[in-house]
């Protein structure tokens, strides 16, 4: 990211022309989805030779377009390089960070500075960033990485859709531009704040948790034992609903349509796709975790009954 962001910085200094690829927006996401469905063949040809033992739980029904689309093999390498790993990570979430700096660029030449609502969307679309890259590890336990394969799915999602769908609000704003007054921007900054803190401490609770129970931050914090061995927070933010972390992902991503104002739909997109893609992800993870836990998760159900936003769903 930080070698990225010096490249786009040096590539300002020498005059090239960054606002590219906001004048080729279009043809540029059509390419990347083409090089997806190219690099998605690939693998699932690849994953016709390997041993069952390498194929994804997930990705593994006998149906050729499912198995393709989900992807047929748990974690393809090239030598020891993990394809997989690599592309949930690097180009999607870089590309999505330099596409919005080539966007600043465009406005900077149309009009002589980037606005404050570009600026605030770019800064708050970099902080999600490099917060994903700072916990990187963090994505090993997520359901892409242990049941997925790597198939359509994914490939489109980090090659093509983060990065061209999730900076719709800075193609918006360069197109149509929004003043924002002071106090408003401040309301936005500060519902940022309150996203990213319930996503970030929610998230490090649990991470916490996982890698060692008797640590200080989270031994004190009730939970239900499992057949497993392994237990469920049942307090803390894990007992206000059963995935606080979705809530505060969700808290993020009005954060960065607001600065749109409301008189478009387009910068919303990624607000009404997010809710879906969580909602519909919260159901795989709930099917997952009753067939982990069984009777455990049920009483965790029982004891914290609301899934993402307390009271409400
Ligand atoms: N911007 C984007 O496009 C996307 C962002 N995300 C974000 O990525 C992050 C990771 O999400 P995701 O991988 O979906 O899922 P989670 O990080 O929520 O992980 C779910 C797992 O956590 C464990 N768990 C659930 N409840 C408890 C509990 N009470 N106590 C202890 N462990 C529990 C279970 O696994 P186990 O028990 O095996 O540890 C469960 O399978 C989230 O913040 C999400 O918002 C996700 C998808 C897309
Ligand atoms: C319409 C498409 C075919 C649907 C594609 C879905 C994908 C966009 C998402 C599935 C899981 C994702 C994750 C992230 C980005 C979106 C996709 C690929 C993630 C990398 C975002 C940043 C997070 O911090 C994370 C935990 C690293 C995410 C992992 C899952």
């Amino acid at each position: 990211m930080l070698v990225s962001s010096l490249l786009a910085g040096a590539a300002v200094m020498v005059g090239f022309p960054l606002s590219y690829v906001y004048d080729h927006f279009l043809q540029l996401a059509v390419g990347s989805g083409l090089i997806a469905l190219f690099l998605s063949i690939l693998l699932y040809i690849k994953s016709l030779a390997a041993p069952e033992s390498a194929l994804a739980p997930g990705g593994n029904s006998g149906n050729p377009l499912y198995d393709f689309f989900i992807g047929h093999e748990l974690n393809p390498r090239i030598g020891f390089f993990d394809l997989k790993y690599f592309c949930e990570l690097r180009p999607g979430l870089i590309g999505w960070c330099l596409i919005n700096i080539c966007f600043l660029v465009k406005e900077q030449e149309l009009r002589g500075s980037p606005s404050l609502s570009l600026i605030l969307v770019c800064g708050f679309q970099a902080l999600y960033v490099m917060d994903a890259l700072w916990h990187e590890e963090a994505i090993l336990t997520t359901m892409d990485i242990v049941h997925d394969g790597f198939g359509f799915m994914l490939a489109f999602g980090d090659l093509c859709w983060v990065p061209f769908t999730y900076s719709l609000q800075g193609y918006f704003l360069v197109r149509h531009p929004q003043e924002l007054d002071i106090p408003v921007a401040v309301g936005i900054v500060l519902l940022n704040a309150v996203g990213y803190i319930v996503f970030r401490e929610s998230n490090s609770q649990k991470n916490t948790f996982r890698r060692n129970p008797a640590d200080p931050r989270v031994a004190r914090l009730e939970t239900i034992p499992t057949a497993t061995g392994k237990r469920l927070l049942v307090s803390g933010w894990w007992g206000i609903v059963r995935h606080p972390n979705y809530l505060g992902d969700l808290i993020m991503a009005l954060a960065w349509s607001l600065p749109c104002g409301l008189s478009n739909i387009l910068p919303y997109f990624y607000v009404i796709y997010f809710t879906v893609l969580l909602i519909h992800r919260e159901a795989r993870d709930e099917h997952q975790c009753i067939k982990k836990y069984g009777v455990a998760w049920k009483e965790y159900c029982r004891r914290v009954p609301y899934r993402i936003f307390p009271y409400i769903y």
